[in-house]
């Protein structure tokens, strides 16, 4: 009995500091967790024509909602109208204006009804070595990924904090390039780390409106995007962005609302993305206990791996300079 006592205690004492930590977490985890509702509600997506946000669209239009999409081109609008109508039968509304034009943006906004969940999705992407680079090409990226994000949710706050008592979302589509930079990503990784300061201070001023803000970290999707992209991508782009492997659009479209609908801040859209989101949590709110408690308790060990990632890397771009010098 005695020695039954003595085991028990040891357990509970080893088992008292995470019980504690726990217990910890769950009390100042901020914000509070909170449920985003997609059912019924006006869901609004940028760059909804295409790729990532067509696979949203139809995410959405498939769990009842009511989807409005926003792109320049009103031929792949309608073809995505088209297409979300045949396999899902909602009837998708369609938005013509680039993003990069804030009165075409508000125009749209006026013309929609009250948006209940906005996804800012747009995106541009052009690979190349900064030293290569136009100066156009790097002004262009930032201005429809960082710049158009502003205007859409400058366009949209008003109207979204004037809504019924049902909490709102505001979700940005970011990139593991915006979690890590990338060769020859330099603008591109800059637009999508710029979208993390504008979440994390965008957070703080719309919380008392009940609307919470998700940042979505996708790895390589596989969209016409990206075969536009593997056109032109340096040879160490493809070597790094290939350590997170690939990802179907529709797998990230249902990671996001995933993540959207229990307000995560960031939203990981698979394993190497995890461990990246742990490796940058860095001041970004939690609302999950548990994951905060894998933050706090793994933060020393993914760090590591994080190095080796980093060895590896710039062991492949010292190697391949060395072959290129030889060739
Ligand atoms: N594909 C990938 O590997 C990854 C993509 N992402 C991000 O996901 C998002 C979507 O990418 P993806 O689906 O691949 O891209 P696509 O090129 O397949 O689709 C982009 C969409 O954005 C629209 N768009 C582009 N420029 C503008 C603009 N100036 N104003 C309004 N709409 C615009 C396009 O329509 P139109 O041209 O008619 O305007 C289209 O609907 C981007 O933010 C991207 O950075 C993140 C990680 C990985
Ligand atoms: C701590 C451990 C880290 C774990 C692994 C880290 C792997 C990072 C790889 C980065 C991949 C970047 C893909 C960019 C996709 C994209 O946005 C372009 N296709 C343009 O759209």
């Amino acid at each position: 009995m005695a020695y039954f006592n003595l085991s028990f205690l040891a357990l509970l004492l080893l088992l008292l500091p995470p019980l504690a930590l726990l217990l910890i977490l769950y009390l100042i985890v901020r914000p509070r967790p909170v449920k985003i509702p997609i059912k019924n509600r006006h869901v609004f997506i940028t760059g909804g024509s295409s790729g990532i946000g067509l696979a949203l669209a139809h995410q959405a239009a498939s769990e009842g909602a009511r989807v409005s999409i926003l792109a320049r081109s009103i031929d792949k609008l309608e073809e995505a109208k088209k297409y979300i109508q045949l396999s899902t039968g909602i009837d998708v509304s369609i938005f013509s204006a680039d993003v990069r034009d804030y009165d075409a943006v508000s125009k749209a906004v006026e013309e929609a009804d009250p948006i209940d969940v906005l996804i800012v999705n747009q995106g541009v992407f052009v690979p190349e070595e900064l030293e290569k680079q136009g100066l156009d090409e790097v002004k262009f990226m930032v201005d429809v990924n960082l710049i158009g994000s502003f205007n859409m949710i400058k366009a949209a706050l008003p109207k979204m904090k004037k809504g019924d008592s049902i909490p709102r979302s505001i979700a940005l589509m970011s990139s593991q390039a915006g979690q890590v930079g990338i060769y020859g990503y330099t603008a591109y990784s800059a637009s999508k780390f710029g979208l993390r300061g504008l979440a994390e201070a965008l957070q703080q001023e719309v919380i008392s409106h009940d609307i919470h803000v998700s940042l979505i970290f996708p790895p390589d999707t596989d969209t016409p995007g990206l075969t536009e992209e593997m056109k032109k991508r340096p040879q160490l782009s493809r070597i790094i962005a290939e350590s997170s492997g690939m990802m179907k659009a529709e797998e990230v479209a249902k990671k996001a609302f995933k993540g959207i609908k229990s307000a995560a801040f960031i939203v990981p859209c698979n394993l190497e993305g995890a461990l990246l989101s742990i490796a940058t949590a860095g001041m970004s709110p939690q609302r999950s206990f548990v994951m905060a408690f894998v933050e706090v308790v793994a933060a020393g060990l993914v760090r590591l791996v994080a190095l080796f990632f980093q060895w590896n890397w710039y062991n492949g771009i010292h190697t391949w300079h060395a072959q290129n010098k030889r060739a």
